[in-house]
């Protein structure tokens, strides 16, 4: 089974452009999960533009599905992820400027980096996933860096998908045979929507988790949010 997990990122988006707390981002969260989500996914910036930390520590007491906090490992978002331990950390290596996640770690070079962080949050009992592009060589890095899971950027997939479909999935095919073998377990996340889903879902042996932020939220704003949250459950369990 794929689980779905709902980034919020966008409701915080929206909330903030008034400076009042309307949509309620704990209240989106707690629907998520009513509706049928299997996780929560934030991601935090450091300018803290949509999830603030406050956000994360808030909705540590209420989430009851898989928590999910996205971030470049610095001092704050380690810290904070100590603070609120969820279940899954998910090690993106964006710069603080980046409008929005743009590549996978270059695990060979991060090697020492990561496997610092990786078993530190191991410790404290978080699954740790790092963000990585379907490439087979960093899929083989990320084995050594101990990291339970990796999530796969699939940007690329969503871009090619409309124009040429098999051309697009392939990479993610062959990488996630080698994560596979050397017992990673597969995350996907960025530009996933209703058309491109169920094909990336099919073909990726063992996707465990998707995170879905950006695609979603925008569909709910025609079909509402539950509605919206059961066509992707559907998508993932179409067979
Ligand atoms: C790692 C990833 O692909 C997502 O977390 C994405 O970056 C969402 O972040 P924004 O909502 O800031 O675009
Ligand atoms: N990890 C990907 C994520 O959380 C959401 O990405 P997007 O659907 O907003 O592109």
């Amino acid at each position: 089974m794929t689980k779905l997990s709902v980034n919020i990122n966008k409701i915080a988006t929206l909330r903030n452009s008034r400076g009042g707390n309307n949509p309620d981002v704990l209240k989106v969260a707690l629907d998520c999960e009513r509706f049928g989500a299997q996780g929560i996914t934030v991601h935090p910036r450091p300018d803290e533009r949509h999830i603030r930390y406050q956000d994360v520590l808030d909705l540590k007491k209420v989430v009851t599905t898989e928590f999910n906090i996205e971030g470049y490992p610095d001092q704050r978002y380690l810290e904070l992820v100590s603070r609120v331990k969820p279940a899954q950390a998910t090690l993106v290596p964006d710069k603080p400027e980046a409008i929005t996640s743009n590549a996978g770690w270059d695990t060979l070079a991060n090697e020492g980096l990561l496997k610092e962080i990786i078993a530190e949050l191991k410790k404290q009992g978080i699954r740790t996933s790092i963000f990585v592009d379907p490439v087979e060589k960093m899929v083989e890095g990320a084995a050594k860096t101990g990291t339970d899971r990796i999530e796969f950027y699939t940007e690329s997939y969503a871009k090619g998908y409309q124009k040429n479909r098999e051309q697009a999935i392939a990479p993610f095919i062959k990488a996630a045979k080698v994560a596979n073998s050397l017992g990673l377990g597969i995350n996907a996340g960025h530009d996933l929507d209703l058309d491109n889903l169920r094909y990336l879902q099919e073909n990726i042996p063992g996707l465990l988790e998707v995170s879905i932020g950006h695609a979603l939220i925008c569909d709910a704003l025609y079909l509402g949010l539950e509605n919206t949250i059961q066509l992707y459950l559907k998508e993932l369990n179409f067979h």
